[in-house]
């Protein structure tokens, strides 16, 4: 998978880059020197856990510096006090970082925003009172001095040992977060960040991404913490404090929130600029404050966007402009067949306060059928399928998917039995291309761990192959191999429309809910609709489709369900609707003739 916000490595570079930096030692660098890269590289961890949470999941939990300072101060206990060894108390230094990243978050998963950064942010000033709290253990506002040098597996670590591990962790750190973030995992948290209701659509849970990017931004703060404790040797309260969280906050802006490597560049503006000139010093606040503001006023993506975009141009890589769909060629495949689930809508009631949306409403809709919902505005079309997605719990009835009662589950676990949607506007993320956005339709029903993807184990590499089948035979089945690679967002709005539909089908989705998927297409993009829709049924997926353009319903639907203010009016083949005297009554008064209505609401009928 790729990412449009993500800066690809160049691997050999960053090897050679790692390798020059871990020998420095070794080439005669000074002891301040070494000091600098361990310092640029400590402020770099803990900008990189920021980009994570903000610039990746889009989450405002900015405590940083409460979980940067729970490393160090672990570190700082355990090493003087219980066993000093670096890979335990990193080990021990991460665990408690991850518990305070989560618990400082928690706000997040019911507040969220603003909220959640003020609350976040502010934890930063209780430290001096936690510290002092356990002054016995913690040194109090005093500090806690005597740190001893470090030692690894019984061996104590001469600095110049200390330094190349610094080096070492903090690359694989990097190669670490590159691999989430370049990954299904990446595109998930991208997914959350620009819309939970399409995280819940393509079935991962907003609470559990959430608490997923909280913990992770949570490991390299604690492993920054647990370096600095043995850098100085000594840990005061006074410097995790807010002058930090800001230059935390300017570092992550600066360097580019939304990337891998732009807390390596932020980290090192920071350290080499503004934190060393001594100038600097009596206006510290004010500096960093500009770098903040020039970071977010004038680089899109910090310094790490504008390297990628100048990298793009001496590529002679460019934008392409939008791609238009343009007609679907002959030569579509089918679409891989799935195992249909039959829908049963059952008495299902929802009101909104007084207003009942949905009143005592049953139909069905089988496999290998299409199924339209047709009615007028407000007539509770669109709120049907987001009690059949999950998005609202019926106030009363029932609706089963096979033998399994779907009703009142999470809208992520409806989707994750098997139920895929689109939406009235299309929902289409930033930064993944058209064959990412696809995969994104697969992550809540072929999930891939965690650890398997940071660390690429064969099952990261399986699933890969996988998804990488799969969304070509998608795109091939529904014409959009040609825009594989092309940033999904950019696409016009019929081939979105298209994409959005593949998206709900990749993850093998036995039914699927179409929200007014024709709504401001052109005959040829409708044309190409019915091919699909008509593949679709082939497949032997179950198809509901909401819909105000009748002679599509006409064309497609096996089945047409009508509906008026909340009640099913009446149930029958397109034929029969078209000349149901309930319905032509109702919608085109004494005489009327559906069959020749484009659209059952004129109101639509004009937008469209
Ligand atoms: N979240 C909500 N809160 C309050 N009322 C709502 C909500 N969602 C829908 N309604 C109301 O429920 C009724 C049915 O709306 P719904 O959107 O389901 O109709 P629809 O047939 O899909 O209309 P359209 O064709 O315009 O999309 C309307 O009166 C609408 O105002």
């Amino acid at each position: 998978m790729t990412q449009g916000t993500a800066i690809r490595p160049l691997t050999g570079a960053w090897i050679v880059a790692v390798g020059v930096l871990a020998a420095l030692p070794w080439l005669g660098a000074s002891g301040a020197t070494l000091r600098l890269v361990t310092l640029v590289a400590i402020l770099a961890l803990v900008v990189s856990g920021l980009n994570l949470t903000l610039g990746y999941a889009g989450e405002l939990a900015l405590a940083q510096v409460p979980i940067y300072a729970a490393g160090a101060y672990v570190t700082g206990y355990l090493a003087t006090a219980v066993i000093n060894d670096l890979l335990v108390t990193m080990l021990a230094a991460i665990a408690v970082a991850v518990v305070v990243g989560v618990v400082t978050g928690l706000p997040g998963l019911r507040l969220g925003g603003w909220t959640l950064a003020i609350t976040s942010f502010f934890v930063v000033l209780l430290i001096p009172s936690i510290v002092a709290a356990f002054g016995d253990h913690l040194g109090g506002y005093e500090g806690m001095i005597g740190i001893p040098a470090p030692a690894l597996l019984g061996t104590d670590l001469e600095p110049d040992a200390f330094y190349v591990v610094v080096i070492a962790v903090t690359a694989l750190w990097f190669l670490v977060f590159r691999n989430i973030a370049v990954s299904r995992h990446g595109a998930r948290l991208l997914v959350l960040k620009q819309s939970p209701i399409l995280a819940a659509a393509v079935g991962t849970s907003p609470h559990g991404t959430k608490m997923t990017a909280y913990a992770i931004g949570a490991v390299p703060a604690g492993i920054a913490g647990c370096f600095a404790a043995y850098l100085d040797a000594y840990l005061s309260p006074v410097t995790f404090g807010l002058e930090l969280s800001i230059v935390i906050l300017a570092a992550g802006i600066l360097g580019g929130s939304a990337s891998v490597y732009g807390a390596l560049i932020g980290a090192a503006v920071m350290q080499v600029g503004p934190m060393r000139i001594a100038v600097f010093d009596k206006y510290s606040l004010v500096a960093y404050g500009v770098f903040l503001v020039v970071g977010g006023l004038l680089l899109r993506n910090g310094l790490a966007g504008l390297t990628h975009r100048l990298w793009r141009r001496v590529r002679g890589r460019t934008t392409p402009p939008a791609a238009s769909a343009g007609p679907l060629g002959e030569d579509l495949v089918d679409l891989p067949a799935v195992e249909g689930q039959a829908l049963a809508v059952r008495g299902v009631t929802r009101r909104f306060g007084g207003n009942l949306a949905v009143d005592d409403v049953s139909f069905d809709a089988r496999p290998g059928q299409i199924t339209a919902l047709v009615g007028p505005n407000g007539s509770g079309k669109t709120t049907i399928m987001n009690l059949i997605s999950g998005y609202y719990t019926p106030d009363a009835g029932t609706i089963t998917l096979g033998d399994q009662v779907i009703s009142g589950l999470p809208a992520h676990r409806v989707a994750r039995r098997g139920v895929g949607r689109t939406f009235q506007t299309p929902l289409i993320p930033q930064g993944l291309t058209v064959q990412d956005t696809l995969v994104t339709g697969r992550l809540g029903s072929h999930p891939v761990s965690l650890l398997a993807t940071a660390l690429r184990l064969p099952r990261h590499w399986k699933a890969l192959a996988e998804e990488r089948r799969t969304s070509r035979e998608i795109m091939r089945a529904l014409g959009l191999d040609r825009h594989a690679g092309t940033p999904a967002a950019d696409l016009a709005l019929g081939t979105r429309r298209m994409l959005e539909l593949g998206r709900a089908i990749a993850g093998g989705s036995a039914l699927v809910l179409l929200d007014e998927v024709a709504s401001g297409l052109d005959e040829d993009d409708i044309h190409g609709l019915v091919r699909v829709l008509d593949k679709m049924r082939a497949a032997g997926i179950t198809v509901v489709l909401v819909e105000h353009n009748f002679s599509l319903v006409k064309a497609v639907a096996d089945t047409v369900v009508v509906l008026a203010e909340g009640r099913v009016l009446a149930v029958g083949t397109p034929a029969e609707i078209a000349t149901d005297d309930t319905v032509v009554r109702t919608y085109l008064g004494e005489g009327g003739d559906i069959t020749g209505t484009r659209i059952l609401d004129s109101e639509k009928a004009a937008k469209a």
